[in-house]
């Protein structure tokens, strides 16, 4: 991977973007270069670079501020740092399932990366009727190398501290805590809701158990630096086919806890599985089984296979790591169906529902499946009782 480091920031254009192309060498000089941003995010402009060959590039930059709100919220350009490195050491375990990586510039805070194009992004797929049968068996298998091989369990603890210093991320955390943990569940500006939903949101607001609980899981995700997250493992952030899934998008990155990643992919699966028609929601609802399924098998093996903690054979141990990081699962879960439906970032499979009967309909549920996962979370403690619980509310 070339490094080259710029002297300046300066936001990209779709020309400044080529000749970065051209500058690092990553088309042969003779080749006719055009671009075009793409980024449908929140955040960063992204360039698609291609040749007359055929050969295509993505450039992802950084904005000095959040692109879905404007300068008025200054945003670090560490995130994209942040980004390419969890790119990077995530791409260390699971190779198949990320981008390459083929430059980053820390100044221009630009990352150059695979082109994925030949994907669709799963959240649109999904909302397409698509099924992807191996969506839920690679995201298991990412979570449970991902955040196996980062954590205490596979490393020395001298490693594993230096990655927490190297993956400190305070200001997208701080978004996080705002928008995910906090915001929705108080009166605040940022919040987005239709008025038919008025009041069941004021009785979230008033609801004490439901905020006990929910400042519990902020706690969690505040303190505990169990391993290296995505910490946004959201369906819009998951290129998929019939054969092939790569994980992107990894700028809220950070150690935290095990449970943040998979609590907020089965989130996002569920309002797949609120949303479709009655004889579409079983492969929903095997893909939120198989994700946990596979993460736990696979995080087993490699607990055999690789721990070094010394208590790794002390018997129940596992099953106690495993029964937090499930529980912990499925309150983020209903954090992010909360704030999904009534906060500042919304999901299209909800809003994208023309019918208002329709779309209040599937909101009303998203937000009370996500108060009984916050609150019930402690006695749902098998995949199968969570689903249960979900086909009963659905
Ligand atoms: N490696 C890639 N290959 C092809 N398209 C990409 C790639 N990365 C991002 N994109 C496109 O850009 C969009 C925004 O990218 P994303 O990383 O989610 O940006 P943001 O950080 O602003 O949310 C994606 O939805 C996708 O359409
Ligand atoms: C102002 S950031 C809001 C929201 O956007 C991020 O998602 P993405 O970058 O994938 O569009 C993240 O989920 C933040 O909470």
């Amino acid at each position: 991977m070339a490094i080259v480091q710029t002297k300046e920031y300066s936001p990209l254009t779709e020309q400044t973007a080529i000749e970065l192309a051209y500058q690092l060498e990553l088309f042969p000089k003779e080749a006719e270069l055009t671009a075009e941003e793409i980024g449908d995010g929140n955040l960063n402009y992204v360039f698609r670079i291609q040749a007359n060959n055929g050969k295509k590039i993505i450039v992802k930059q950084a904005l000095p501020y959040a692109k879905v709100v404007g300068e008025s919220w200054p945003l670090t350009l560490h995130r994209a740092t942040i980004e390419a490195n969890a790119l990077i050491k995530h791409g260390e375990f699971v190779p198949h399932l990320v981008p390459k990586v083929y430059h980053t510039d820390s100044v221009l805070a630009v990352t150059v990366m695979e082109d994925l194009s030949h994907l669709t992004i799963s959240r649109e797929g999904l909302i397409n009727g698509e099924s992807y049968p191996r969506l839920s068996e690679d995201i298991g298998q990412y979570l449970a190398h991902t955040l196996f091989h980062t954590s205490d369990y596979a490393l020395h603890p001298f490693e594993k501290k230096k990655l927490v210093h190297s993956f400190h991320n305070p200001e997208l955390c701080k978004i996080t805590e705002d928008l995910v943990f906090t915001d929705p569940f108080f009166n605040s500006d940022t919040n987005d809701f239709e008025d038919t939903l008025q009041p069941l949101v004021e009785a979230l607001w008033e609801d004490n158990e439901l905020k006990l609980e929910t400042a519990k899981l902020k706690k969690s995700f505040l303190t505990e630096t169990e391993a290296l997250v995505h910490g946004d493992l959201h369906t819009g952030s998951i290129f998929a086919s019939d054969t092939t899934t790569k994980v992107i998008d990894p700028e809220f990155a950070y150690y935290g806890p095990i449970g943040f990643d998979i609590g907020q992919f089965i989130a996002n699966l569920t309002f797949q599985a609120i949303v479709r028609e009655e004889g579409n929601k079983q492969v929903i609802y095997d893909h939120i089984q198989n994700t946990w399924t596979t993460f736990e098998s696979h995080f087993s093996d490699l607990w055999q296979t690789h721990s070094i903690d010394s208590y790794a054979n002390v018997e129940g141990y596992l099953k106690f790591v495993l029964e937090k990081s499930f529980q912990d699962a499925v309150g983020f879960a209903g954090c992010e169906l909360i704030r999904r439906t009534i906060g500042l970032a919304h999901v299209k499979d909800l809003d994208l529902i023309s019918n208002d009967e329709k779309r209040i309909e599937a909101k009303k549920k998203t937000i009370q499946t996500g108060r009984k996962w916050i609150i019930e979370r402690s006695s749902i403690q098998t995949i199968d009782q969570l689903i249960n619980v979900l086909i009963e509310s659905n």
